[in-house]
Protein backbone atom coordinates (compact mmCIF):
# COMPACT_ATOMS: atom_id res chain seq x y z
CA UNK A 1 0.00 0.00 0.00
CA UNK A 2 1.16 3.33 -0.75
CA UNK A 3 0.82 4.72 2.59
CA UNK A 4 3.71 6.74 3.29
CA UNK A 5 2.32 10.54 4.34
CA UNK A 6 0.78 10.28 7.97
CA UNK A 7 -2.64 11.63 7.80
CA UNK A 8 -4.54 12.76 10.49
CA UNK A 9 -7.74 10.68 10.48
CA UNK A 10 -10.78 13.33 10.93
CA UNK A 11 -13.59 12.73 13.31
CA UNK A 12 -17.08 12.04 11.91
CA UNK A 13 -18.51 14.90 9.84
CA UNK A 14 -22.54 15.26 9.42
CA UNK A 15 -23.44 12.85 6.90
CA UNK A 16 -23.06 14.74 3.46
CA UNK A 17 -20.91 17.46 5.16
CA UNK A 18 -18.09 16.63 2.85
CA UNK A 19 -16.10 19.24 3.77
CA UNK A 20 -15.51 17.92 7.39
CA UNK A 21 -13.13 15.47 5.79
CA UNK A 22 -9.84 15.02 3.86
CA UNK A 23 -11.38 14.86 0.53
CA UNK A 24 -12.08 16.77 -2.93
CA UNK A 25 -15.33 17.02 -3.23
CA UNK A 26 -16.84 20.24 -3.85
CA UNK A 27 -21.07 19.98 -3.66
CA UNK A 28 -22.23 17.79 -5.51
CA UNK A 29 -23.94 18.39 -8.59
CA UNK A 30 -27.35 17.21 -8.97
CA UNK A 31 -27.76 14.53 -11.79
CA UNK A 32 -28.40 16.62 -15.29
CA UNK A 33 -32.19 15.46 -16.05
CA UNK A 34 -32.27 14.46 -19.79
CA UNK A 35 -35.75 13.25 -21.37
CA UNK A 36 -39.42 12.92 -19.33
CA UNK A 37 -38.40 9.79 -17.80
CA UNK A 38 -35.13 10.73 -16.27
CA UNK A 39 -33.54 8.37 -13.86
CA UNK A 40 -30.08 9.09 -12.49
CA UNK A 41 -27.80 6.84 -13.86
CA UNK A 42 -27.07 4.05 -11.45
CA UNK A 43 -25.18 0.94 -11.31
CA UNK A 44 -27.04 -1.68 -8.68
CA UNK A 45 -25.22 -4.73 -8.11
CA UNK A 46 -27.29 -7.75 -6.22
CA UNK A 47 -25.69 -11.13 -4.87
CA UNK A 48 -22.70 -11.08 -7.92
CA UNK A 49 -21.12 -14.60 -7.40
CA UNK A 50 -18.22 -14.86 -9.69
CA UNK A 51 -16.61 -18.94 -9.94
CA UNK A 52 -13.94 -19.67 -11.90
CA UNK A 53 -13.51 -24.32 -12.71
CA UNK A 54 -9.86 -25.05 -12.18
CA UNK A 55 -8.72 -28.65 -12.64
CA UNK A 56 -10.22 -30.69 -9.20
CA UNK A 57 -11.03 -26.77 -7.42
CA UNK A 58 -13.19 -24.28 -7.78
CA UNK A 59 -11.95 -20.78 -7.21
CA UNK A 60 -14.88 -18.57 -5.42
CA UNK A 61 -13.77 -15.61 -6.29
CA UNK A 62 -16.44 -13.12 -5.99
CA UNK A 63 -19.70 -13.79 -3.32
CA UNK A 64 -22.71 -12.06 -3.21
CA UNK A 65 -21.73 -8.86 -3.39
CA UNK A 66 -24.10 -6.18 -3.63
CA UNK A 67 -23.64 -2.53 -3.59
CA UNK A 68 -24.93 0.49 -5.77
CA UNK A 69 -22.88 3.32 -7.20
CA UNK A 70 -24.86 6.55 -8.69
CA UNK A 71 -23.69 9.66 -10.84
CA UNK A 72 -21.85 12.41 -8.84
CA UNK A 73 -20.58 9.84 -6.45
CA UNK A 74 -17.01 7.91 -6.02
CA UNK A 75 -17.77 4.17 -4.37
CA UNK A 76 -14.09 2.61 -2.99
CA UNK A 77 -13.88 -1.04 -3.56
CA UNK A 78 -11.23 -2.01 -1.17
CA UNK A 79 -9.57 -4.65 0.23
CA UNK A 80 -5.77 -6.89 0.03
CA UNK A 81 -3.99 -8.50 -3.21
CA UNK A 82 -6.37 -11.47 -4.50
CA UNK A 83 -9.78 -10.77 -2.62
CA UNK A 84 -11.50 -10.18 -6.23
CA UNK A 85 -11.66 -6.50 -7.02
CA UNK A 86 -10.35 -7.24 -10.30
CA UNK A 87 -12.70 -10.00 -11.26
CA UNK A 88 -15.62 -8.29 -9.85
CA UNK A 89 -14.71 -5.44 -12.17
CA UNK A 90 -14.28 -7.95 -14.85
CA UNK A 91 -17.48 -9.35 -14.54
CA UNK A 92 -19.26 -5.80 -14.89
CA UNK A 93 -17.68 -5.33 -17.92
CA UNK A 94 -18.17 -8.59 -20.08
CA UNK A 95 -14.42 -9.59 -19.94
CA UNK A 96 -14.51 -12.72 -17.73
CA UNK A 97 -12.21 -15.91 -19.07
CA UNK A 98 -13.97 -18.97 -20.63
CA UNK A 99 -13.63 -20.90 -17.29
CA UNK A 100 -15.35 -18.68 -15.49
CA UNK A 101 -19.61 -18.77 -14.19
CA UNK A 102 -21.50 -15.82 -13.08
CA UNK A 103 -24.77 -15.31 -10.78
CA UNK A 104 -26.52 -12.65 -9.70
CA UNK A 105 -27.56 -9.43 -11.15
CA UNK A 106 -25.69 -6.04 -12.16
CA UNK A 107 -28.22 -3.65 -13.77
CA UNK A 108 -26.79 -0.43 -15.42
CA UNK A 109 -29.86 2.34 -15.51
CA UNK A 110 -28.93 4.96 -18.13
CA UNK A 111 -31.17 8.12 -19.13
CA UNK A 112 -32.57 7.66 -21.89
CA UNK A 113 -31.82 3.60 -22.16
CA UNK A 114 -34.08 0.89 -21.33
CA UNK A 115 -31.89 -0.82 -17.83
CA UNK A 116 -29.85 -3.19 -18.80
CA UNK A 117 -28.73 -6.36 -16.50
CA UNK A 118 -24.79 -6.23 -17.41
CA UNK A 119 -24.47 -10.11 -15.97
CA UNK A 120 -27.13 -11.26 -18.59
CA UNK A 121 -26.49 -9.02 -21.55
CA UNK A 122 -24.93 -10.61 -24.52
CA UNK A 123 -21.51 -9.84 -25.86
CA UNK A 124 -22.64 -7.97 -29.06
CA UNK A 125 -24.64 -5.73 -26.39
CA UNK A 126 -21.61 -5.24 -23.72
CA UNK A 127 -19.64 -4.41 -27.44
CA UNK A 128 -21.65 -1.92 -28.65
CA UNK A 129 -23.18 -0.02 -26.38
CA UNK A 130 -21.84 -0.37 -22.90
CA UNK A 131 -17.65 -0.57 -22.84
CA UNK A 132 -16.49 2.89 -23.69
CA UNK A 133 -19.88 4.29 -23.99
CA UNK A 134 -21.43 4.09 -20.96
CA UNK A 135 -18.44 2.64 -19.32
CA UNK A 136 -14.78 3.28 -19.32
CA UNK A 137 -12.21 1.28 -18.29
CA UNK A 138 -9.19 3.19 -16.33
CA UNK A 139 -6.61 0.13 -16.64
CA UNK A 140 -4.21 -0.99 -13.68
CA UNK A 141 -1.04 -0.44 -16.42
CA UNK A 142 -1.20 2.18 -18.51
CA UNK A 143 2.01 1.35 -20.16
CA UNK A 144 0.72 -2.28 -21.01
CA UNK A 145 -2.58 -0.56 -22.01
CA UNK A 146 -0.97 1.82 -25.02
CA UNK A 147 0.29 0.46 -28.69
CA UNK A 148 4.07 0.72 -28.46
CA UNK A 149 4.48 1.44 -31.69
CA UNK A 150 1.56 4.56 -32.49
CA UNK A 151 1.89 7.81 -30.73
CA UNK A 152 -0.58 9.50 -28.15
CA UNK A 153 -2.54 11.27 -30.57
CA UNK A 154 -3.23 8.19 -32.99
CA UNK A 155 -4.32 6.20 -30.32
CA UNK A 156 -7.03 9.11 -28.86
CA UNK A 157 -8.10 9.59 -32.70
CA UNK A 158 -8.45 5.71 -33.16
CA UNK A 159 -10.63 5.72 -30.32
CA UNK A 160 -12.85 8.49 -30.51
CA UNK A 161 -13.22 6.93 -34.28
CA UNK A 162 -14.51 3.84 -32.56
CA UNK A 163 -16.97 5.60 -30.66
CA UNK A 164 -18.29 7.85 -33.24
CA UNK A 165 -17.06 10.79 -31.19
CA UNK A 166 -16.61 13.75 -33.46
CA UNK A 167 -14.27 15.54 -31.37
CA UNK A 168 -10.55 15.69 -32.32
CA UNK A 169 -7.85 14.15 -30.17
CA UNK A 170 -6.44 17.39 -29.48
CA UNK A 171 -10.10 18.55 -27.43
CA UNK A 172 -9.72 15.17 -25.80
CA UNK A 173 -6.40 15.50 -24.26
CA UNK A 174 -7.30 18.90 -23.60
CA UNK A 175 -9.74 17.77 -21.36
CA UNK A 176 -7.85 15.36 -19.41
CA UNK A 177 -4.78 17.66 -18.73
CA UNK A 178 -2.53 16.39 -21.64
CA UNK A 179 -0.01 19.17 -23.40
CA UNK A 180 -0.79 18.72 -27.34
CA UNK A 181 2.89 18.96 -27.53
CA UNK A 182 3.60 15.92 -26.50
CA UNK A 183 0.73 14.16 -28.38
CA UNK A 184 2.77 12.94 -31.25
CA UNK A 185 5.11 10.90 -28.36
CA UNK A 186 4.92 7.14 -28.62
CA UNK A 187 4.16 5.65 -24.93
CA UNK A 188 7.94 4.75 -24.02
CA UNK A 189 8.39 8.35 -24.70
CA UNK A 190 5.87 9.66 -21.79
CA UNK A 191 6.39 10.07 -18.22
CA UNK A 192 4.00 7.60 -16.38
CA UNK A 193 1.31 10.63 -15.54
CA UNK A 194 1.47 11.51 -19.17
CA UNK A 195 0.67 8.00 -19.89
CA UNK A 196 -1.87 7.86 -17.24
CA UNK A 197 -3.78 10.99 -18.62
CA UNK A 198 -3.54 9.36 -21.94
CA UNK A 199 -5.53 6.16 -20.95
CA UNK A 200 -7.82 8.04 -18.68
CA UNK A 201 -8.52 10.30 -21.92
CA UNK A 202 -8.66 7.17 -23.90
CA UNK A 203 -11.46 5.85 -21.08
CA UNK A 204 -13.17 9.06 -21.78
CA UNK A 205 -13.84 9.16 -25.30
CA UNK A 206 -16.79 7.43 -25.88
CA UNK A 207 -18.38 9.88 -22.30
CA UNK A 208 -19.52 7.38 -20.56
CA UNK A 209 -20.85 8.17 -17.63
CA UNK A 210 -19.44 5.27 -15.52
CA UNK A 211 -16.08 5.12 -14.93
CA UNK A 212 -14.21 2.00 -13.18
CA UNK A 213 -10.96 2.88 -12.33
CA UNK A 214 -8.92 -0.56 -11.31
CA UNK A 215 -5.90 0.49 -9.20
CA UNK A 216 -5.40 3.61 -11.17
CA UNK A 217 -2.72 4.92 -9.04
CA UNK A 218 -0.34 1.32 -8.34
CA UNK A 219 2.88 1.95 -9.34
CA UNK A 220 2.76 5.79 -9.20
CA UNK A 221 4.63 7.94 -6.62
CA UNK A 222 2.90 10.00 -4.48
CA UNK A 223 2.42 13.80 -6.56
CA UNK A 224 0.59 11.49 -9.21
CA UNK A 225 -1.55 9.26 -7.19
CA UNK A 226 -2.62 12.95 -5.80
CA UNK A 227 -3.15 13.72 -9.30
CA UNK A 228 -5.43 11.08 -10.02
CA UNK A 229 -7.62 11.02 -7.33
CA UNK A 230 -8.22 14.82 -8.12
CA UNK A 231 -8.87 13.51 -11.49
CA UNK A 232 -11.10 10.94 -10.62
CA UNK A 233 -13.00 13.48 -8.30
CA UNK A 234 -13.43 16.01 -10.82
CA UNK A 235 -14.98 13.45 -12.86
CA UNK A 236 -17.79 12.62 -10.15
CA UNK A 237 -18.47 16.01 -9.22
CA UNK A 238 -18.96 16.57 -12.76
CA UNK A 239 -22.09 13.95 -12.85
CA UNK A 240 -20.38 10.59 -13.57
CA UNK A 241 -20.25 7.78 -11.13
CA UNK A 242 -16.95 6.17 -10.45
CA UNK A 243 -15.94 2.92 -9.12
CA UNK A 244 -12.28 3.11 -7.79
CA UNK A 245 -10.64 -0.18 -7.25
CA UNK A 246 -7.86 -0.17 -4.62
CA UNK A 247 -5.58 -1.08 -2.01
CA UNK A 248 -5.11 1.85 -1.03
CA UNK A 249 -6.89 3.20 1.95
CA UNK A 250 -5.73 6.98 1.99
CA UNK A 251 -6.44 7.06 -1.83
CA UNK A 252 -9.83 5.75 -1.30
CA UNK A 253 -10.05 8.55 2.07
CA UNK A 254 -9.17 11.42 -0.41
CA UNK A 255 -11.88 11.06 -3.07
CA UNK A 256 -14.87 7.92 -2.09
CA UNK A 257 -18.18 8.76 -0.87
CA UNK A 258 -18.75 5.12 -0.30
CA UNK A 259 -16.01 2.78 1.02
CA UNK A 260 -16.91 -1.25 0.56
CA UNK A 261 -14.38 -3.73 1.93
CA UNK A 262 -14.14 -6.80 -0.14
CA UNK A 263 -12.20 -10.16 2.02
CA UNK A 264 -12.23 -13.26 0.75
CA UNK A 265 -14.52 -12.78 -2.50
CA UNK A 266 -17.32 -10.99 -0.17
CA UNK A 267 -18.44 -7.35 0.51
CA UNK A 268 -17.91 -7.22 4.23
CA UNK A 269 -18.70 -3.36 5.24
CA UNK A 270 -20.11 -1.29 3.14
CA UNK A 271 -20.61 2.38 4.65
CA UNK A 272 -20.44 5.83 3.73
CA UNK A 273 -16.68 7.58 3.95
CA UNK A 274 -17.40 9.27 7.24
CA UNK A 275 -18.61 6.53 8.87
CA UNK A 276 -16.28 4.53 7.66
CA UNK A 277 -13.21 6.38 8.75
CA UNK A 278 -15.11 7.00 12.41
CA UNK A 279 -15.24 3.02 12.86
CA UNK A 280 -15.93 0.36 10.42
CA UNK A 281 -18.64 -2.37 11.61
CA UNK A 282 -16.27 -5.50 10.90
CA UNK A 283 -13.44 -6.38 12.60
CA UNK A 284 -11.18 -6.61 9.20
CA UNK A 285 -12.01 -3.23 8.07
CA UNK A 286 -11.13 -1.73 11.59
CA UNK A 287 -7.96 -4.22 11.14
CA UNK A 288 -7.47 -2.60 7.89
CA UNK A 289 -7.50 1.02 9.25
CA UNK A 290 -5.37 0.12 12.34
CA UNK A 291 -3.00 -0.92 9.34
CA UNK A 292 -2.58 2.86 8.29
CA UNK A 293 0.29 4.42 9.62
CA UNK A 294 -1.68 7.39 11.41
CA UNK A 295 -3.18 4.53 13.40
CA UNK A 296 -0.04 3.02 14.47
CA UNK A 297 0.77 0.35 11.36
CA UNK A 298 -0.46 -3.13 13.27
CA UNK A 299 -0.71 -5.29 10.83
CA UNK A 300 -3.56 -8.15 10.80
CA UNK A 301 -1.97 -11.63 11.83
CA UNK A 302 -2.62 -14.07 9.44
CA UNK A 303 -3.27 -14.47 6.01
CA UNK A 304 -6.35 -14.59 3.97
CA UNK A 305 -8.24 -18.07 3.31
CA UNK A 306 -7.23 -19.84 0.00
CA UNK A 307 -10.48 -19.04 -2.23
CA UNK A 308 -10.20 -22.76 -3.13
CA UNK A 309 -10.69 -23.72 0.18
CA UNK A 310 -13.03 -21.08 2.00
CA UNK A 311 -14.24 -21.97 5.89
CA UNK A 312 -17.42 -22.07 6.56
CA UNK A 313 -19.46 -19.21 8.09
CA UNK A 314 -17.27 -15.95 7.98
CA UNK A 315 -14.03 -15.93 6.54
CA UNK A 316 -12.34 -13.78 8.32
CA UNK A 317 -13.09 -15.81 11.72
CA UNK A 318 -9.70 -17.65 11.92
CA UNK A 319 -7.80 -14.17 12.13
CA UNK A 320 -10.45 -12.48 14.15
CA UNK A 321 -10.05 -11.90 17.90
CA UNK A 322 -13.88 -10.84 17.91
CA UNK A 323 -15.46 -13.61 16.65
CA UNK A 324 -18.33 -15.34 18.50
CA UNK A 325 -20.41 -18.63 18.03
CA UNK A 326 -22.60 -16.76 15.61
CA UNK A 327 -19.78 -16.32 12.92
CA UNK A 328 -19.59 -20.03 12.04
CA UNK A 329 -22.26 -19.45 9.42
CA UNK A 330 -22.49 -16.68 7.76
CA UNK A 331 -25.72 -13.92 8.58
CA UNK A 332 -28.92 -14.17 6.18
CA UNK A 333 -27.86 -13.05 2.70
CA UNK A 334 -28.00 -9.11 2.54
CA UNK A 335 -26.23 -6.83 1.82
CA UNK A 336 -23.16 -6.92 3.93
CA UNK A 337 -21.18 -10.60 5.31
CA UNK A 338 -21.02 -9.63 8.70
CA UNK A 339 -22.09 -10.12 12.23
CA UNK A 340 -20.84 -7.09 13.70
CA UNK A 341 -23.25 -4.59 12.90
CA UNK A 342 -22.89 -2.63 16.06
CA UNK A 343 -19.11 -2.64 16.02
CA UNK A 344 -18.80 0.81 15.56
CA UNK A 345 -21.00 1.92 18.26
CA UNK A 346 -19.24 -0.57 20.92
CA UNK A 347 -15.24 0.33 19.87
CA UNK A 348 -16.63 4.16 20.66
N1 LIG B 1 -9.05 -16.93 -14.82
C1 LIG B 1 -8.94 -17.29 -13.54
N2 LIG B 1 -8.95 -18.58 -13.16
C2 LIG B 1 -8.87 -18.94 -11.88
N3 LIG B 1 -8.73 -18.07 -10.85
C3 LIG B 1 -8.71 -16.77 -11.17
C4 LIG B 1 -8.80 -16.29 -12.50
N4 LIG B 1 -8.73 -14.93 -12.50
C5 LIG B 1 -8.60 -14.57 -11.20
N5 LIG B 1 -8.59 -15.67 -10.40
C6 LIG B 1 -8.50 -15.68 -8.94
O1 LIG B 1 -9.54 -14.88 -8.41
C7 LIG B 1 -9.10 -14.28 -7.19
C8 LIG B 1 -9.39 -12.80 -7.20
O2 LIG B 1 -8.49 -12.16 -8.12
P1 LIG B 1 -8.53 -10.59 -8.41
O3 LIG B 1 -7.62 -10.35 -9.55
O4 LIG B 1 -9.93 -10.13 -8.53
O5 LIG B 1 -7.91 -9.99 -7.09
P2 LIG B 1 -7.75 -8.45 -6.72
O6 LIG B 1 -8.56 -8.21 -5.50
O7 LIG B 1 -8.01 -7.61 -7.91
O8 LIG B 1 -6.20 -8.38 -6.31
P3 LIG B 1 -5.03 -7.34 -6.70
O9 LIG B 1 -5.14 -6.24 -5.66
O10 LIG B 1 -3.81 -8.14 -6.54
O11 LIG B 1 -5.28 -6.88 -8.10
C9 LIG B 1 -7.61 -14.61 -7.05
O12 LIG B 1 -7.50 -15.68 -6.15
C10 LIG B 1 -7.22 -15.03 -8.44
O13 LIG B 1 -6.18 -15.98 -8.40
NI1 LIG C 1 -6.83 -6.45 -9.13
Amino acid sequence: MGLALPRPVHPAAHPGDLGARPTLARPRQPAPAIGAAAVTSSLTVQNLSVRFRLPGATVHAVSDACFEVRRGECLALVGESGCGKSVMAHALMGLLPANATVAGSAWLRTEGAPPLDLLAAPEKVLARTVRGRRIGLVPQSPAAHLTPVRTARAQLAEALRELGNPASADELAARAGLDPAQLDRYPHQLSGGMAQRVVNAIALAGDPWLIVADEPTSGLDRPLVEATMTELRRLADDGRAVLLITHDLRAAERVADHIAVMYAGRVVSLAPAEEFFAGPRHPYAAGLLEALPSRGFVPIPGRPPELTDLPSGCAFRPRCDRSTAACSHLPEPGPVACHHPLEHHVAR
